[in-house]
């Protein structure tokens, strides 16, 4: 397999602080990769690494195949990075992109089609002659990704990109995401705090946490529309506590089900539903049953709960949860 990036025991320090200690990470060729965490997880280091904007302290890192000690500048030109605070230039949107293009040394040429070409990706064609600094947050970070794509660097990678954009928005710039990959002819990293942006673009993720990496299962993903009190995906419905009612999206921690041989008719969780066992597997010191209720559940609970339950694959079952548990998006 081919690699855009391979990072072996790379540390980076801010003073005392470790910001960044990635024992093992190998990223394909072409992948689309959501990097998850918190505030101060480290995402931001991470990218300014992978930009070859900051080297490690410690560590290995290749990219495309060579060792960053040795070939730094020639891969920085295949590498764009949309900045968490993009800044605009002065001028209009077409006078960012072009400037862009000079600063790349991209061929003379090739601007013009080059600017109508990420102007439509983008979707900005008709704002091309507005002063970029009028433009809303999320029209900038439009024209942001629109000036690195215009030097058609191979990988692509956004910090941030859904930051302080509202729901419209964000779903807009989903779009232009999947649209980036969707030729599998580039790499796209984008971080976000946020699992349900990252599934509905990418399958994979990977989890930050205080500079490490830890493996994240994204589970009990669900999609359908909230009418106001309950949420329908294509075969349940299921209790959710207030939200807006554009929420396309629900998660439920896989920690906060409970799973029982029977209804519980005094239960304070307003979901409960009949399901089926249907499979069984270690997870981190923990059993992770997944239980089909016409969706598939994914729960968590201990190995005492398990012998206690006496639970075998194919036994019917109930899982209960509450409203509050369910996150909407
Ligand atoms: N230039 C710096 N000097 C000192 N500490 C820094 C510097 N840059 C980052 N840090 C610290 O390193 C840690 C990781 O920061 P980083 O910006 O990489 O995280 P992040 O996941 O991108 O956070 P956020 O989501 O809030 O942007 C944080 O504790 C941060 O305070």
């Amino acid at each position: 397999m081919s690699y855009a990036y391979q990072l072996n025991n790379v540390k980076v320090h801010y003073g005392n602080q470790l910001a960044l200690d990635i024992e093992q990470l190998n990223i394909p060729l072409n992948e689309c990769l959501a990097v998850l965490g918190e505030n101060g997880a480290g995402k931001s280091t991470l990218f300014h690494l992978l930009a070859l904007l900051q080297r490690p302290d410690a560590g290995d890192m290749l990219v495309f195949g060579d060792n960053i000690a040795t070939s730094k500048t020639q891969h920085r030109q295949r590498i764009g990075l949309v900045d968490q605070h993009p800044y605009m230039l002065p001028g209009t949107v077409t006078d960012n992109i072009q400037l862009a293009l000079k600063l790349q040394k991209v061929d003379k040429s090739l601007h013009a089609s080059r600017l109508q070409q990420v102007l439509e990706t983008v979707n900005l064609t008709r704002l091309a002659d507005q002063s970029a600094s009028t433009l809303s947050g999320g029209e900038q970070r439009r024209v942001a990704i629109a000036r690195v794509l215009a030097f058609e660097p191979d990988i692509l990678l956004l910090d941030e990109p859904f930051a302080n954009l509202d729901s419209f928005h964000q779903r807009q710039l989903e779009d232009v995401i999947n649209c980036l990959n969707s030729g599998g002819n580039r790499t796209v990293l984008f971080s976000t705090h946020d699992r349900l942006q990252a599934l509905a673009i990418t399958p994979n993720a990977l989890q930050l946490v205080r500079g490490k990496l830890v493996s994240a299962p994204l589970l009990n993903l669900f999609h359908g529309h909230y009418d106001g009190e309950i949420f329908h995906t294509n075969s349940l419905k299921i209790f959710a506590a207030e939200g807006s009612s554009s929420a396309r999206h629900i998660a439920i921690d896989p920690l906060a089900i409970t799973v029982s041989t029977h209804a519980h008719s005094d239960s304070s969780a307003r979901n409960q539903l009949p399901g089926r066992l249907i499979s069984i597997s270690e997870a981190d010191k923990a059993i992770r049953l997944t239980i089909d209720c016409g969706d598939k559940f994914e729960v968590i609970i201990s190995r005492q709960a398990l012998s206690a339950l006496e639970l075998s694959i194919g036994h019917s079952v109930w899982i209960s949860f509450k409203s509050t548990a369910v996150t909407l998006v």
